[in-house]
């Protein structure tokens, strides 16, 4: 039995940049029929190979627009990269964006259950653990509430704790947390923590060092989609701070 969660092999990404303005579909259309689209290729990850071992507390670092978020969303299969290979053994709940995965319209307690069903887990058994979903996130007074008068706060704590309902295998956490207030920040890490303990492999994306510091053994910093160094939390958030 493999000792990894993650095995990321020579991954680049490749998105194409239109250069020119297009300003309707028909323009759209009218130049991709006569091939006169002009793209600048652009590489959000070139060539990153690394692996992350189970139970691990992992952090990806690096400035804005460096690739983080790209590369989560290959390791959770939402991306296909351009060249290489993710290898992931185990379940995954990837908490990545914002509301991803909910409908604003709906009420806090209809998105548990969209969400849920979403996640692959009967109605039976997201009724079990509803009331703890509601107790972790502290929404008591909202649940008959759209999403969409919710703070984005109100939808992190949702989000946070629809995906931690059950113990999944790899748990991904990009940057939400950030926009939690700090009893709640505490609160994640805390379960986070708690999570890895029992064998939860994390991913974790963070614009505080602070706070991949007190969740985190190990990362990767990425710098312009190449990884630049990879080992203890210590020495890569060091070599990120001082350039
Ligand atoms: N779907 C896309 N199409 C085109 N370019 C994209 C797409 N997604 C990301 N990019 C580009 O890839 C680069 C890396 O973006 P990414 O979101 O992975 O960075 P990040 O490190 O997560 O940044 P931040 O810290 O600001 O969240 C950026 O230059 C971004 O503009």
């Amino acid at each position: 039995m493999t000792k990894n969660a993650v095995e990321v092999s020579g991954v680049s990404m490749r998105f194409n940049l239109a250069r020119e303005r297009v300003d309707s579909l028909k323009e759209y259309m009218i130049r991709a029929l006569k091939k006169n689209m002009n793209y600048d290729e652009f590489y959000a990850l070139k060539d990153v190979s690394f692996k992350i071992q189970k139970g691990d507390s992992f952090a990806i670092i690096g400035s804005n627009g460096s690739g983080k978020s790209t590369l989560l969303k290959i390791i959770s299969g939402i991306f296909k990269p351009t060249t290489g290979k993710v290898e992931v053994n185990g379940s995954i709940a990837p908490l990545i964006e914002l509301g991803a995965g909910f409908d604003m319209e709906l009420t806090a307690r209809e998105n548990i259950f969209l969400n849920g069903a979403v996640l692959g887990y009967s109605k039976k058994f997201i009724l079990e653990k509803y009331d703890e979903i509601i107790s972790f996130s502290e929404l008591h007074n909202f649940v008959d509430v759209p999403l969409k008068n919710f703070s984005s706060g109100m939808v992190a704590r949702l989000g946070f704790s629809i995906a931690t309902m059950v113990q999944p295998d790899i748990l991904i956490v990009d940057e939400i947390l950030s926009v939690g207030d700090y009893s709640f920040q505490e609160k994640c890490e805390k379960r986070m923590k708690e999570m890895t303990d029992n064998g939860t492999t994390l991913i974790l994306v963070s614009h505080s060092i602070e706070q991949v510091k007190k969740v985190c053994n190990n990362a990767v910093l990425i710098r312009e989609g190449e990884l630049v160094t990879i080992g203890p939390i210590e020495d890569v958030s060091n070599l990120y701070l001082n350039g």
